[in-house]
């Protein structure tokens, strides 16, 4: 027999990825009983899926490549990875695909869990379906917070369908190197993947609809991993796609958009991510199933009378980053807080209830090798940006912290200056150890701080950090 159960909370959180997480307990810590409702594994697909696992592959081909550089080192690890090891360590990383920890924080939090697939049933309504084929029905008081995150967009391509194509859960969970593995896409997971895979032992070919890598990034920074994978031994067609696919004796078989024939053992569609909307009952409060969630810069849904439904993290599509989502979940729980408590609510530019960072100041590395590592404005969105910028772009290999960090360095930055406000709008490092560099760069944009006054600010010699140094020179000529 099923049972049916009712409970009213201040607010519930629907998705417990690392941004569901965070709203709860910022919710919870504003003084609000606080329930969250989970269908998988608390932690969501960064713990287990995305960022700790890809990470952990990544980790020692980085290492590799930079000790690779460092004579007398180099010898050490001319050798090829010991793969059971580094499939061990990711399994670690991945905490073995058990939630128990995430579980305790939540309790010290004190919020409540509910395992189950939760569905808004209208205003303030959630309805959550267990496993066991119970169905609890909730309340809000104040809000509720979708943070159902994404999964894997796959391409229509023919046949996709019948392939087992591996996904990004895939890509970061297999138990051993394919011998031969197709990539269709050239983002970020796409790179990530075909580092890891390539140096894990796979014959990587990749299969780019664009003429490069990274096509959201600075164009130095893809042609700099396109050399990096090439180097490695992966194979990169440009302006390539898949338009077949079949799989027969074991094998995928693909049909390329030039008519030619490629086989792999496995394909990973690494193609871009769709919202996890399609089962949350959206059409109960007028919305389309399916669709992302537009918000605005409080994380309100727009569209939906009365405040109460918010949307936080990947599935408002504004940066789809863990770090960036845990940024508005903290902003995302503190207004839930202050609209509760009928406390002031600050919704002025950079206001402790607004997430401006997310139009001007998102940053990302992107762990290949070399790495990339960027902030705010590239040069592809000068002329939508509607400001006046100057772009000063500086060969990394040039400066002393390069030349110790390595032989045959080789790497470029880029900082586009807001020339009307004399402030850094945006920068782009490529190279070995950059990815470290990336704070530095965000408090310059973010804080809006005067070119004048980073002048003052005095890189540690001999570090990778002497390149803020010399950019400056550059603009002041
Ligand atoms: C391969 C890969 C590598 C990545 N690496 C990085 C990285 O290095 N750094 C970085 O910043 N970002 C990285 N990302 C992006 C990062 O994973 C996401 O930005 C992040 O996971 C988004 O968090 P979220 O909480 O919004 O969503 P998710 O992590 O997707 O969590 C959503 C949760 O909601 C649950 N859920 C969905 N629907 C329901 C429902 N109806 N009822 C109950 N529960 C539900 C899901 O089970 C899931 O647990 C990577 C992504 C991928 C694919
Ligand atoms: N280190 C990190 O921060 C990190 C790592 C991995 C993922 N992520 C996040 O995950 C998100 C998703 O990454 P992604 O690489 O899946 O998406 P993406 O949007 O970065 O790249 C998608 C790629 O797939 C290609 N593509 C799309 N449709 C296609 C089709 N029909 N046929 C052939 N090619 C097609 C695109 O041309 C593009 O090259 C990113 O936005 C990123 O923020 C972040």
């Amino acid at each position: 027999m099923t049972n049916e159960t009712t409970r009213t909370y201040d607010v519930i959180v629907i998705g417990a990825g690392p941004v569901g997480e965070n709203v709860a307990e910022r919710a919870r810590a504003a003084g609000l009983s606080t329930v969250i409702i989970e269908r998988e594994l608390i932690g969501g697909e960064c713990s287990f899926w995305a960022c700790d696992p890809s990470k952990a592959l990544l980790r020692p081909v980085v290492a590799r490549a930079d000790a690779s550089r460092v004579p007398g080192l180099d010898p050490a690890v001319a050798g090829p990875l010991d793969v059971d090891a580094v499939l061990a360590h990711r399994d670690k990383m991945s905490s073995y695909w058990k939630d128990e920890d995430q579980v305790d924080w939540l309790n010290s939090a004190g919020v409540d869990l509910i395992r189950g697939h939760g569905r808004l049933t209208g205003p303030k309504k959630v309805a959550v379906q267990t496993a066991e084929g119970d169905t609890i029905n909730l309340t809000a008081r104040h809000a509720v917070a979708v943070s159902t995150g994404t999964r894997a967009a796959l391409p229509p391509i023919p046949g996709y369908d019948t392939v087992r194509p591996w996904t990004s859960r895939e890509a970061t969970t297999a138990t051993k190197a394919p011998g031969r593995l197709a990539i269709v896409g050239g983002g970020v997971v796409a790179v990530e993947m075909a580092t890891a895979w390539q140096a894990l032992g796979s014959q990587v070919t990749m299969l780019v609809l664009e003429n490069g890598l990274l096509e959201r990034m600075e164009p130095f920074a893809g042609d700099l991993v396109t050399e990096g994978l090439r180097e490695a031994g992966v194979d990169i067609r440009f302006n390539t796609t898949a338009t077949f696919m079949t799989r027969e004796d074991g094998e995928v078989r693909i049909t390329l958009s030039d008519g030619s024939e490629l086989a792999a053992d496995e394909i990973l569609l690494a193609t871009g991510r769709a919202p996890q909307t399609r089962d949350v009952g959206l059409q109960s409060v007028g919305l389309t199933p399916g669709d992302w969630l537009t918000v605005d810069d409080t994380f309100q849904v727009t569209g939906v009378d009365g405040g109460w439904l918010y949307a936080v993290g990947d599935v408002n599509r504004r940066a789809l980053m863990t770090h960036q989502g845990k940024y508005q979940a903290r902003i995302a729980g503190a207004v839930i807080g202050a609209r509760a408590n009928n406390e002031p609510v600050d919704t002025a530019p950079w206001g402790a209830h607004v997430a401006t960072a997310d139009h001007s100041a998102v940053p990302q590395v992107v762990f290949t090798t070399p790495e990339v590592a960027s902030v705010g404005l590239t040069s592809r969105e000068i002329e939508h940006s509607g400001r006046r910028i100057k772009v000063v772009d500086y060969d990394l290999a040039q400066i002393a912290g390069a030349h110790q960090y390595g032989e045959d360095y080789r790497g470029h930055a880029r900082m586009l200056i807001d020339t009307d406000q004399g402030t850094v709008a945006g920068i782009t490092f490529a190279g070995p150890g950059v990815g470290e560099l990336v704070h530095s760069a965000t408090i310059a944009v973010s804080g809006e701080v005067p070119l004048n006054r980073l002048w003052h600010a005095v890189p540690a010699f001999p570090t990778l950090g002497e390149i803020w140094l010399r950019l400056l020179e550059t603009h002041r000529g």
